[in-house]
């Protein structure tokens, strides 16, 4: 059955699109057909779906946190039809045993495009990789042990050689721990005056001067996971000068969130990395606008309310992302003026595509139909009871934003529709 999407706006024009076999066949001003299943888009505006090259969906071992299932469901409600989902699981994905049984659940119950990064080392701790050629084989994304960073130089070397051996990119949670001390929020004076022990930010880009000395000497893609200080930006913007194979995604909550506006303990505010300092997320701004940084990715990490409720000191690190990314990054970027939707597009779709190498990030004939439909025009309030997430983590709740998912399809397929009018 052919399926016609009606009335949806592509590049401020309205189109119709028709799918067939889940793929893109025909755009076209006004299209006439029988026999298909028609979808009307009410003038809403059509976006090639989101891709979310960093998430974080708990299952199997966490499942009291987020499943599979309700991580996808989040992703399409977020207008996301692809996110990769981290390794930090239960059993952790650190063997090509554990891989494939993974690869099969993610199939299994995904309602959108999931794939499957692998561990660097064993257990995300071990001073040995895993068997990256293996896993590689077997359909792994790429490699990282996020959640930690890799704290001895010859195991990120040697992944590096494996993973660039495989064709395969290394994104890298970098954090040398011998900084952190056991740091709830960013090291410096926010902390201070809250009483609150701090996270050195030199934890990140030590690591990372590190890391891009090792990314130049073996040619991987190494790609630098939820970038959050000034001084990794300015490491990038150099490496990318001298040719080394970097890219770098960052958040929307290190865009938009920084310490100083952590007015009192607040586990809504604690991340890893943790929110830096307003020079900081300046810094991360003109990284995203001038290229250094290439795409923004949400780190969705859901956690239950016990975990997320009480002091700092003790809650979770991690926020979730999936359902607020779009309508967070439309108002504060697109809306306000400072950047067009083409560039929305780049950092949010495109890029994270072309980068990692799978077929999504354009509206064209011949693409498969992973699409999302928004109505940009009428503003509503960020509201974790409608979120599809387990977690409801979020330090957006109640900010007025716009950009509302109406209907997202993936490989044509409907696969979330907004139920809240008509
Ligand atoms: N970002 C976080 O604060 N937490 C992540 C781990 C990670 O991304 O490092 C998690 O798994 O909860
Ligand atoms: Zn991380
Ligand atoms: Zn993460």
């Amino acid at each position: 059955m052919q399926k016609l999407i009606k009335n949806v706006i592509l590049n401020k024009r309205k189109v119709d699109i028709l799918v067939k076999d889940g793929v893109i066949t025909k755009i076209a001003p006004e299209i006439i057909e029988d026999n298909v299943e028609i979808f009307d888009g009410q003038n809403n505006e059509v976006l090639p779906g989101l891709v979310d090259v960093h998430v974080h969906f708990r299952d199997p071992g966490l499942t009291y946190k987020e499943t599979t299932e309700t991580g996808t469901m989040a992703a399409a409600h977020g207008g996301f039809t692809s996110v990769f989902a981290m390794p930090n699981v239960q059993p952790v994905v650190d063997s090509p045993e554990i891989l494939k049984k993974q690869i099969e659940n993610n199939d299994d119950k995904s309602l959108v495009h999931t794939y499957q990064f692998a561990a660097i080392s064993s257990n995300l701790i071990a001073y040995k990789t895993t068997e990256i050629e293996k896993m590689a084989n077997l359909g792994a994304i790429g490699f990282t042990n996020d959640g930690h960073g890799v704290q001895d130089s010859e195991t990120m070397y040697q992944a590096m050689l494996d993973a660039k051996r495989s064709n395969k990119p290394i994104s890298a949670h970098v954090e040398d721990e011998s900084l952190i001390k056991g740091g709830v929020m960013n090291a410096g004076s926010a902390a201070n005056k809250l009483g609150l022990s701090g996270m050195s930010p030199l934890s990140e880009s030590s690591q990372l001067a590190r890391d891009l000395v090792l990314a130049k000497a073996t040619g991987v893609h190494y790609h630098v996971a939820h970038i959050s200080t000034k001084a990794s930006v300015e490491l990038i913007r150099i490496a990318k000068k001298e040719g080394v194979n970097v890219t770098a995604e960052v958040s929307p909550h290190h865009l938009l969130l920084d310490d100083e506006m952590i007015e009192m303990d607040n586990p809504m505010m604690k991340m890893n990395p943790p929110l830096r300092t307003p020079t900081d997320r300046k810094a991360l701004i003109g990284g995203l606008l001038d290229g250094t940084i290439d795409m923004i990715a949400t780190d969705h990490a859901p956690h239950s309310e016990s975990e997320k409720t009480g002091s700092m000191l003790d809650a979770s690190f991690g926020i979730v992302g999936l359902e607020t990314a779009f309508s967070l990054i439309y108002t504060h970027f697109v809306k306000s003026g400072l950047v067009d939707m083409d560039t929305l597009i780049n950092w949010m779709s495109l890029n994270p595509a072309k980068q990692f190498n799978i077929n999504a990030g354009e509206i064209k004939v011949g693409m498969p139909a992973d699409l999302t439909i928004m109505n940009l025009n009428d503003s509503y309030k960020i509201n974790s009871n409608d979120f599809l997430s387990k977690g409801k983590n979020s330090p957006f709740i109640g900010q007025k934003v716009y950009g509302k998912t109406m209907a997202t399809f993936v490989d044509g397929k409907l696969v979330y529709k907004d139920r809240s009018k008509n």
